[in-house]
């Protein structure tokens, strides 16, 4: 079995008993992100639009520690505490990713962790 698991200070901590994000073979499984400042570890202030650009920059680091980018991201779960901020968050996924964009689903949950608005999980396809 071919199983790495990646984790990168440029990300937060995972907040339970999981990684970051796991490689298997050509596939990389990041973990849904919160919107929690790396430095500081606390969730960063603000709305869902500064929530969403927080857990989508988590995601990156992850994407980047593992040797990719957001092009190689196949599909996406977006879950929100609240589907009204469907079109805020839109907007920011929309400037991270711009073309081609990856598979998706978005859900609206009853409650995350750490009452945060937005997490976002992705798979990725790794060239290796
Ligand atoms: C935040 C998470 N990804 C979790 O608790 O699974």
């Amino acid at each position: 079995m071919h199983k790495k698991v990646i984790h990168t200070h440029d990300a937060p901590a995972a907040i339970g008993p999981y990684s970051q994000a796991i490689a298997a073979h050509n596939l990389l499984f990041i973990s849904g992100q919160l919107p929690v400042d790396p430095g500081t570890g606390e969730v960063v202030a603000g709305g869902a639009k500064e929530q969403a650009l927080q857990s989508l920059a988590n995601l990156q680091a992850i994407l980047k520690a593992s040797g990719t980018d957001v092009h190689a991201v196949v599909k996406t779960t977006v879950f929100l505490k609240d589907l009204a901020d469907f079109q805020i968050v839109n907007e920011v996924y929309a400037g991270v990713f711009t073309k081609d964009y990856p598979a998706r689903a978005c859900v609206q949950v009853a409650k995350l962790p750490k009452d945060v608005l937005v997490e976002v999980e992705a798979i990725a396809i790794l060239e290796n």
